[in-house]
């Protein structure tokens, strides 16, 4: 049993989205962060936020409005509001399964932000979607705000915002000392709450971060050993969902680039995983990124599941 240090990055199905299931999928997230810490991991975690953050911005600036003092509420804020809506369920969650496997570890949700480039070209190219679906006239109305929205195929509308890349994550110090206190720690959910540097302040910026990019730079600040990607499925493919798919187990950072080359990654979702991975493991020795499922965690976690980036 070695001490090593793992981010784990949680996707949608380990949250699900309304309140009933999001308190269900983190109690099978928190098994998965508890028998990492039996093998003897120090465990960070970060997690996914789309479907609660696009929640969030509805509730606050729809039904919000029915408040005399209501406000505007930027999406820096609403990024806040998921980390706290998410990291209590989670939080909760991994403390219960410790109690009942006699672990004593405390675990702690670090509010954390994560420093953008306001001359990122993500913000020529939104590509995030959130929010609800909006009829024509509403999507029509979004735009003469200057906000963006983009058609689905079935004829709706939805607002899509850019996916800036991490540059630097403002908690680092916090994150490190509470890990180094031997707690658990969830931090930069869904990618962080996203800043801009402007002398001395912070200023929110109106974006979503890639939570795979954010924790590989979370990973790579802390020198973590292992980048722990669990999304919903045990392996990444080779032409995905075609007769000649062809499941990835262990493949070096050329062979990853080399696929990435070849378009087998779509963006915004398993390309965000692979570009972390490479780029954690690249800068650093020794290091494993890992794509597999919740059910392969511990598998994952030991090298003996999933896609490894190595
Ligand atoms: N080459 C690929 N191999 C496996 N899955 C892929 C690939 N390209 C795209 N995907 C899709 O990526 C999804 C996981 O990404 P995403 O839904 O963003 O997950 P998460 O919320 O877990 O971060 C898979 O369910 C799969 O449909
Ligand atoms: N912030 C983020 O990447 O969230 P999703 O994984 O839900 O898109």
């Amino acid at each position: 049993m070695s001490e090593k240090i793992v981010v784990v990055a949680l996707g949608h199905r380990a949250l699900g989205t309304t309140l009933p299931e999001q308190k269900i999928a983190t109690q099978a997230a928190a098994k998965a962060v508890a028998d990492l810490v039996e093998d003897g991991a120090k465990v960070v975690i970060s997690h996914s936020n789309g479907p609660q953050i696009g929640m969030i911005h509805t509730a606050m600036n729809e039904f919000g409005k029915a408040h005399p003092d209501y406000t505007f509420a930027p999406m820096s804020v609403c990024s806040a509001m998921s980390q706290g809506y998410i990291g209590y369920d989670l939080q909760n969650a991994i403390r219960t399964e410790f109690i009942k496997r006699g672990i004593y570890k405390p675990v702690a949700t670090v509010l954390t932000q994560t420093v953008i480039d306001p001359y990122d070209d993500a913000f020529a190219d939104p590509e995030k979607i959130i929010g609800r679906v909006l009829t024509e006239e509403e999507a029509e109305a979004e735009e003469e705000k200057g906000n963006f929205v983009t058609k689905l195929p079935d004829g709706g509308y939805r607002r899509i915002v850019a996916a800036p890349k991490p540059q630097k994550i403002v908690e680092i110090e916090t994150v490190r000392a509470l890990l180094n206190a031997d707690q658990v720690v969830i931090a930069a959910g869904g990618g962080g709450i996203p800043v801009l540097e402007q002398g001395i302040n912070l200023h929110g910026a109106s974006a979503i971060i890639e939570k795979d990019l954010a924790a590989g730079l979370l990973a790579e600040e802390l020198n973590a050993d292992t980048l722990l990607i669990l999304t919903s499925v045990e392996n990444v493919s080779l032409n995905l969902g075609k007769a000649d798919e062809q499941k990835l187990g262990s493949i070096s950072a050329a062979d990853a680039k080399k696929y990435i080359e070849e378009n087998q990654f779509a963006s915004g979702s398993m390309l965000p995983k692979i570009e972390a991975g490479i780029s954690f493991i690249e800068k650093g020795e020794g290091r494993a990124a890992v794509i597999t499922d919740m059910a392969h965690a511990k598998e994952g976690y030991e090298e003996k599941a999933g896609t490894i980036i190595r």
